[in-house]
């Protein structure tokens, strides 16, 4: 498909597939992936081409970015900063718009999507938490979300760690008091930290930078993380242990999880009954975590006796909050990731991520697609371009495509499967295979969701080879079962559209149809002709495309025996028209042909 926008993350069926790069986790979004988040750095994310008409992509920022983000993003795009858009001023503004940066402000909704009409290819969140953008409705756009996963880690550990000891020693009242013109030494008495037992719940970045610090004042801290590796914990000294074994030991609970499903409200009723008389909570993750009204009842009661709160539920939280108003709770403004040093942090994180997924190349931190080690993907790149024109070129031969239904895609190779990442060339195949039958483009952030939309399974099956693995694959095969073939060669003995292709000289080619064997390299345009094998048939078709300016780049022909049938593949630069295609159709030997775009 050919799209009009000025920039698009588009691949058009005449251009060469370029890779760019990005990370995130695999739909469905669990919290589960949230631990993979660690391992980051290792990995590289891949995307899909960009094709800029427009030398220049539009960015908005609609939350306040570092000086030294918005300078980068400068260099490479038209930035429009315009803070404080109700939810109406950002869906107008956004299908104007190639690329979206946000802070927690911001809700980056469906509608939002929605009303992109399809320009919006990346959002860009400059900080941890992703709960305001709706992952799935990016997803099911093809839309990359990427954020700045480290580099504010520090400036909401030390946060966390502020907020413990100003609420231990009632910092906030005893200033707020004095100020009122009051003394009140006995009133303010407070808990030390020495020797208390900390319950970090989610060892994460922050959690487990927290548990450092905590450790650092002598407190004894365990964490609860389902996700976390022991070692790690280990490492710091600290024990990982249940939810339920956690919350009902500790002295003091901080907070650090994303808001997930799972986690939402994980702290209520239920949570506050099972923990210590006079425990004190810390939460820097995020206001929905914990069910307010819950704590609030928990703080009357005397279960919690104090809670520092650096997030809300609905934030700015009302004016007249329980929760805000509560004497024994201490408050900031989401002001976790609000230092200097972290600002200008992730405004360079998430500039470099937003620009790299624009451009196409490589980035770190995406949140809504498989990862696939960079290495992986370099030596992957060759079969990525075969993937892709397999699935476009098979596809074509159904006739009437839309019904396809059940593709079997076979790799062949000598590595295990462990050893053999195919995500990355199944979504590519999936593109080639949708793409030329509908208006819908594919990524490999959508690929999944859009196969399984259209009802298209698609079944992977290993070939091992004997032999050396240095060689990633030897070739691969993609059959469709329950059609028709408008080029009936294309049939194989068990009935499906089958084609094959491998890769040489870094470049793809087509080595099978039907049951076929040929060898063309996969460029530009096929005439796949069916014929009976005889003398100067490779010349007759030559003259009528040559008749019609039409340039032949090379002509291959597959035959089961001599003077047999053959298969005849002709490369051309441009479409025949319906004419010469008449013209070839009416040769006499021909018995068959289809004309296809790669
Ligand atoms: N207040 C603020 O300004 C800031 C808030 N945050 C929030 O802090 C949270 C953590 O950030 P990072 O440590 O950078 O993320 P992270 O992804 O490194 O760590 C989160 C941890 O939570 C764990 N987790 C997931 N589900 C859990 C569950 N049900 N119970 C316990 N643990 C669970 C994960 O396994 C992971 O280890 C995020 O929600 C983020 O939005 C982060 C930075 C600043
Ligand atoms: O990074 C995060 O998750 C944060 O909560 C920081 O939010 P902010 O960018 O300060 O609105």
């Amino acid at each position: 498909m050919v799209t009009t926008s000025s920039l698009n993350l588009v691949f058009t069926p005449t251009k060469p597939t370029s890779l760019s790069w990005k990370h995130s986790f695999p739909s469905p979004f669990t919290t589960a992936n949230c631990t993979r988040r660690q391992n980051r750095k290792a990995y590289r994310f891949v995307v899909f081409a960009t094709v800029l008409a427009d030398p220049k992509p539009t960015v908005l920022v609609a939350e306040k970015l570092g000086k030294a983000g918005l300078e980068l993003l400068k260099t490479f795009a038209n930035v429009d900063c315009s803070y404080n858009l109700s939810p109406e001023e950002l869906c107008t503004k956004i299908s104007l718009c190639d690329a979206l940066i946000v802070r927690s402000g911001t809700k980056v909704t469906r509608e939002v999507f929605e009303r992109s009409g399809g320009r919006l290819k990346v959002v860009g969140r400059a900080g941890v938490g992703i709960d305001n953008v709706d992952l799935s409705a990016a997803t099911e756009h093809g839309c990359l979300v990427v954020n700045a996963p480290t580099a504010n880690t520090i400036a909401a550990a030390e946060h966390g760690i502020a907020l413990l000891t100003a609420m231990a020693r009632n910092i906030a009242q005893a200033d707020a008091s004095i100020k009122a013109g009051k003394w009140q030494r006995s009133k303010y008495i407070g808990v030390s930290l020495v020797g208390k037992t900390l319950a970090v719940i989610g060892f994460g970045k922050v959690g487990s930078e927290v548990a450092r610090r905590a450790k650092g004042l002598g407190m004894h801290v365990i964490a609860h993380d389902p996700y976390a590796p022991a070692d790690r914990a280990r490492a710091i000294g600290v024990d990982l242990l249940t939810f339920e074994e956690a919350i009902s030991i500790a002295d003091f609970i901080s907070l650090h999880m994303p808001l997930t499903p799972a986690t939402s409200k994980i702290f209520n009723d239920q949570a506050f009954s099972r923990m210590k008389k006079g425990v004190r909570i810390v939460n820097v993750a995020r206001g929905g975590v914990i069910d307010e009204e819950a704590l609030v009842r928990a703080l009357d009661s005397g279960i919690v006796a104090q809670a520092a709160l650096d997030v809300f539920t609905e934030e700015p939280p009302p004016k007249d909050s329980r929760l805000v108003l509560h004497e024994n709770v201490t408050v900031t403004p989401h002001l976790g990731a609000s230092t200097t040093e972290a600002q200008e942090g992730v405004a360079i994180e998430v500039a470099e991520a937003v620009i790299g997924a624009l451009r196409g190349e490589l980035a770190a931190t995406a949140v809504n697609a498989p990862m696939v080690p960079a290495e992986v993907l370099t030596e992957l790149a060759p079969f990525v371009t075969l993937s892709e024109k397999l699935g476009r070129l098979a596809v074509q031969l159904v006739a009437g495509g839309s019904g396809v239904q059940s593709v079997k895609v076979t790799y062949a190779s000598a590595r295990g499967p462990d050893d053999l990442d195919t995500r990355l060339l199944r979504a590519m195949i999936t593109k080639g295979l949708i793409e030329p039958i509908t208006s819908v483009f594919i990524n490999l952030v959508n690929a999944d969701f859009t196969a399984k939309q259209r009802g298209l399974r698609i079944a992977e099956e290993r070939f091992l080879l004997d032999g050396s693995p240095e060689n990633p694959l030897e070739f691969i095969q993609v059959q469709i079962a329950n059609v028709e073939s408008k080029f009936a060669t294309a049939i194989s003995d068990s009935g499906e559209i089958k084609v094959e292709g491998r890769v040489k000289d870094g470049k793809p080619h087509l080595t099978r149809v039907g049951s076929f064997s040929v060898d063309v390299s996969m460029e530009g345009s096929l005439i796949l002709c069916r014929q009976v094998d005889q003398p100067g048939m490779i010349g007759s078709v030559g003259n009528i495309l040559g008749e019609e300016n039409i340039n032949v780049s090379f002509m291959s022909v597959g035959r089961i025996a001599p003077r047999k049938q053959a298969v005849m593949i002709i490369g051309v630069d441009k479409e025949p028209n319906k004419e010469a295609l008449k013209k070839i159709g009416e040769i006499p030997a021909i018995e068959e042909f289809v004309f296809l775009k790669l």
